[in-house]
């Protein structure tokens, strides 16, 4: 897989007397077309091995047309295109997590409680879109995590987006069910929480105009963070950027295989699980060539249970010997807490154990 995980040069000598890092490759494609027991057994426990070892998958078979990778990224481009103060139009409060987030209003190490090393706030632009309460029938939210959508005029971005989420949304429920079977518990128990799921889809934009980049300058696409839901479903362009933390505190570049979408673990993996699989953290430094940002684009789907569901260990995670390692917390609280960090400054104060991780990290 040397095409699809690399080892930067400079980790080589530190990294030499431990298995190279890579992301496993898991065809999933038994959970999406119906297969065999024994196919599904295999997928699962491969799942298993990934989720234990390194939080993050590369999936195949996941079953999205190319025609729907090809109209979100078409999507992002018309839209990312337009000018700033045309984009700026469809900015929405930040604890809705809809709409636009112009670069640099957004710091992702604080959801984690953690100064950004640059002192300086994400260069990423994004467009958020997500289900509103709208989009589940007969449901009347206690909370306001079911905001409705904004809209770019941008032609064809609606439908070209819209279709993307469903698959994207299918994906992660395709992945829940392979998830149950690997942990040995009931399906009906992840999808009694995902009744009327928080899903966000954030389609993220690595660039920025020519003539803001200081050379030498600590340069953050995105700041060290763990995705705050269940399982996040993410595409992005094979380009350099992503890094993602090992268990020996050292970050690896990752990029996806030729059409396979990465999957990583949220927190609400690791907390029902007592960190038995791994909420992974990550960030992304994109290269920056001949003075320029190389533009890197990717979509992060986020499956993130109701909000109203009480994130809790599954019954045989804890060992009779050993404490839950979390308290038990509802999606909702755990959501705002990390949101009120990434995006209204306020540092998270509850990730003490992934805090300690990037605190760690060499
Ligand atoms: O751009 C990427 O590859 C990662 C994006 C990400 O981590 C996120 O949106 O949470
Ligand atoms: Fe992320």
């Amino acid at each position: 897989m040397d095409s699809s995980s690399q080892t930067p040069a400079s980790l080589h000598h530190a990294s030499s007397h431990q298995a190279p890092f890579s992301v496993p490759v898991v065809d999933i494609a038994a959970y999406v077309t119906g297969g065999s027991p024994e196919e599904k057994a295999e997928a699962a426990a491969a799942l298993d091995h990934a989720c234990r070892t390194v939080g993050f998958i590369q999936i195949t078979g996941h079953g999205i047309p190319a025609e729907r990778f090809a109209g979100l990224m078409q999507a992002m481009d018309d839209f990312f295109a337009g000018p700033l103060e045309a984009k700026k139009e469809y900015k929405r409060p930040a604890k809705e997590n809809r709409g636009y987030s112009p670069p640099k209003t957004e710091s992702l190490s604080f959801s984690l409680g953690v100064d950004p090393v640059s002192r300086m706030n994400d260069f990423f632009e994004a467009y958020n879109v997500g289900a509103g309460a709208s989009d589940y029938e007969g449901f009347t939210p206690s909370t306001g995590d079911y905001a409705e959508n904004t809209w770019p005029v941008t032609e064809g971005f609606r439908e070209k987006v819209e279709a993307y989420f469903a698959e994207a949304r299918r994906v992660a429920l395709n992945l829940q069910d392979a998830f149950a079977d690997a942990l040995g518990v009931e399906q009906e128990l992840f999808r009694a929480k995902s009744q009327h799921p928080i899903n966000v889809l954030r389609m993220n934009n690595y660039a920025l105009p020519p003539g803001e980049i200081e050379l030498g300058a600590e340069l953050t696409g995105m700041g060290e963070h763990t995705d705050f839901g269940f399982v996040t479903v993410l595409w992005a362009d094979q380009v350099e950027g992503l890094q993602v933390l090992d268990t020996q505190g050292r970050w690896h570049d990752v990029m996806p295989a030729d059409n396979a979408l990465l999957v990583n673990l949220g927190d609400i993996a690791a907390r029902v699980t007592n960190d038995q699989w791994m909420s992974t953290l990550h960030r992304v430094k994109p290269p920056v060539v001949n003075g320029q940002i190389k533009r890197r684009r990717s979509a992060a789907f986020f499956h993130d249970w109701d909000a109203d569901a009480v994130i809790e260990t599954l019954p045989g995670t804890v060992e009779a010997s050993s404490a839950p390692l979390y308290e038990p917390v509802t999606v909702h609280e755990h959501i705002r807490a990390k949101l009120a960090g990434s995006r209204a400054g306020i540092k998270n104060t509850s990730a003490v154990r992934e805090q300690a991780r990037v605190q760690a990290a060499l």
